[in-house]
């Protein structure tokens, strides 16, 4: 599977300890990930990540892009919904982008884990 993770500053922690809990699912995932966040979950859980702009800089357009081309398969993205985003446009393209191409996009904690759980427990399945 092919999985964009972004976290906003004040998400950060929560996304690493997200991606804490499924690690050997995300080690058989292609993951791209806004630079910051994807910096972090490669530095603190040593995963590969494939690390683009930052979201401020255009990261969340580059994972639109891609997903718009059918390149990838899901979006975790924890969104700070108590602090104003410079690049507010871009997160709401990208969001816009999972809906236009039926991506699953989840942008809260409980919301990924349920998509993280399904998504490990169909890809156990498939290589069972
Ligand atoms: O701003 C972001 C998403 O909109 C996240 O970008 P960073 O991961 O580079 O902090």
């Amino acid at each position: 599977m092919r999985i964009a993770l972004i976290a906003h500053d004040g998400k950060k922690d929560a996304m690493v300890a997200l991606a804490a809990g499924f690690v050997p699912f995300l080690q058989r995932c292609r993951l791209m990930a806004t630079g910051t966040t994807g910096g972090r979950l490669r530095r603190e859980l040593g995963l590969e990540v494939e690390c683009l702009l930052s979201g401020p800089l255009g990261g969340d357009l580059q994972i639109g892009a891609r997903l718009a081309v059918g390149e990838v398969d899901g979006v975790i993205f924890l969104r700070d919904p108590m602090t104003p985003q410079p690049h507010e446009p871009d997160i709401n393209a990208l969001v816009r982008a999972c809906d236009v191409h039926d991506v699953p996009c989840a942008t809260n904690v409980a919301g990924a884990r349920l998509l993280l759980a399904a998504w490990a427990s169909a890809s156990a399945g498939a290589s069972a």
